[in-house]
């Protein structure tokens, strides 16, 4: 096979958009800016490795605090506009796969109509409160001490498309509850609900100061309706690996190994690791720390924290690539922490290109879609092409 690139790496840090996308003003979103927010909130990001790469570059007029636009940069950069009609991570990581979500997904400000609850209930035999949008770590907080006593489930969802089941642990089995949430995904496929994910959220705890969410979090999306790039690879023979929620994401499709993670360290970890391997195809590692953590949070300086630990991993990574490695990361849309509510932002994403075998980073033009990374991807390794998305692989000097 005639390919560049070996093997290719995409890493997404989850939520860390580049500023306000240029249809911001339709979702309420003006003014959002994850990354220049955090920074100030910072007072300076010390994220030495993102900056060498060339993130400041991205937007050089308006440099992310702390983080210096540099001379020669070490990678590729640029932005990239989103064409999926929601900005949720299924939006955000179909489209890089070649899959832009055009028919908006569902949301539910209101709750979730009678009929859908009744069913739930009279599946799982327990009733269902709340049915409203919530803070998932609030919510726990105010009806978790009254679910350990009746065994009732909460359900709640957001500005996502997203219907979510928040169970103790000790209360609610993990698999019941795993199976209540099949029977709500086989549900909300279709019309009138086109429902983008159910989630489980299990928790821990004695009670409302101590209740922890625990990493037992499954996320049911859709089955992608069309192959993606994914699917190209592994019809390929490729190897396609995904670690953290990628393989929650694309309901397995296409995926030829997959690993849950605890934490974006563990998923670091997890992809470093993957560095070590000889294998030959994609490596897709999803960081989610940021996003449920700290920007759904509204919680700036841990979201700064968490780029920083991110940035030290990135720099025990980046002496395993050699020329043969490309390495992209970028991000699925934005979840301000200094800007109002607790939802995801409409924003541009960053998009860093980096191979050992590079002289030296430029600019590349703005990409009108996510689409153009699983367009790279299938170029590289001469698979079937996406129906969207632009390759910039000759780009790549
Ligand atoms: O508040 P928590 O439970 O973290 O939920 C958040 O996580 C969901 C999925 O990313 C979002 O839709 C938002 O509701
Ligand atoms: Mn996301
Ligand atoms: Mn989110």
């Amino acid at each position: 096979m005639n390919e560049r690139f070996k093997r290719i790496h995409i890493i997404v840090l989850d939520s860390v958009g580049i500023g306000e996308a240029t249809d911001a003003a339709k979702y309420g979103d003006e003014g959002c800016d994850t990354l220049g927010h955090t920074g100030e909130a910072m007072n300076g990001l010390l994220i030495p490795h993102l900056a060498k790469l060339g993130l400041s570059n991205i937007r050089p007029e308006n440099p992310i605090q702390g983080v210096p636009v540099q001379q020669k940069p070490f990678a590729y950069y640029t932005k990239m506009h989103e064409i999926s009609a929601g900005k949720d991570s299924m939006d955000g990581h179909w489209e890089m796969m070649g899959l832009p979500v055009t028919t908006p997904l569902h949301t539910f400000p209101n709750g979730f109509p009678d009929e859908l609850i009744g069913k739930i209930e009279a599946f799982s035999g327990r009733r269902i409160i709340w049915n409203k949008p919530a803070s998932g770590t609030e919510i726990i907080k105010k009806f978790g001490e009254r679910q350990m006593k009746t065994g009732e489930l909460i359900v709640y969802t957001s500005g996502d498309s997203v219907l979510q089941i928040a169970a103790h642990e000790a209360v609610i089995p993990l698999e019941e509850l795993y199976k209540i949430c099949d029977y709500a995904r086989k549900l909300t496929i279709n019309e009138p609900y086109h429902l983008g994910r159910v989630i489980a959220r299990p928790y821990i705890g004695d009670s409302a100061p101590t209740f922890e969410r625990t990493a037992n979090r499954r996320d049911l999306t859709l089955v992608p309706p069309k192959s993606t790039v994914l699917d190209f690879l592994q019809h390929a023979g490729l190897d396609t690996l995904a670690v953290g929620k990628i393989n929650d994401i694309f309901s397995g499709q296409g995926i030829s190994e997959g690993w849950h993670t605890i934490s974006n360290e563990d998923g670091m970890n997890h992809f470093i690791r993957l560095l070590d391997r000889d294998f030959h195809g994609l490596s897709f590692t999803n960081l989610v720390d940021f996003d449920a953590k700290y920007g759904h949070r509204r919680q700036p300086v841990l979201f700064g924290r968490a780029l920083e630990s991110f940035d030290r991993q990135l720099g025990e990574a980046l002496p395993k690539l050699n020329a043969n490695d490309l390495l992209m990361i970028t991000a699925d849309h934005g979840n301000d922490p200094g800007f109002r509510g607790t939802d995801h932002t409409r924003e541009f994403v960053p998009l860093l290109v980096y191979s050992p075998s590079f002289t030296i980073g430029r600019a590349l033009p703005v990409r009108q879609t996510f689409a153009d990374i699983g367009a790279t991807v299938a170029a590289n390794f001469n698979t079937e092409k996406p129906e969207v998305g632009e390759s910039f692989l000759n780009a790549l000097n």
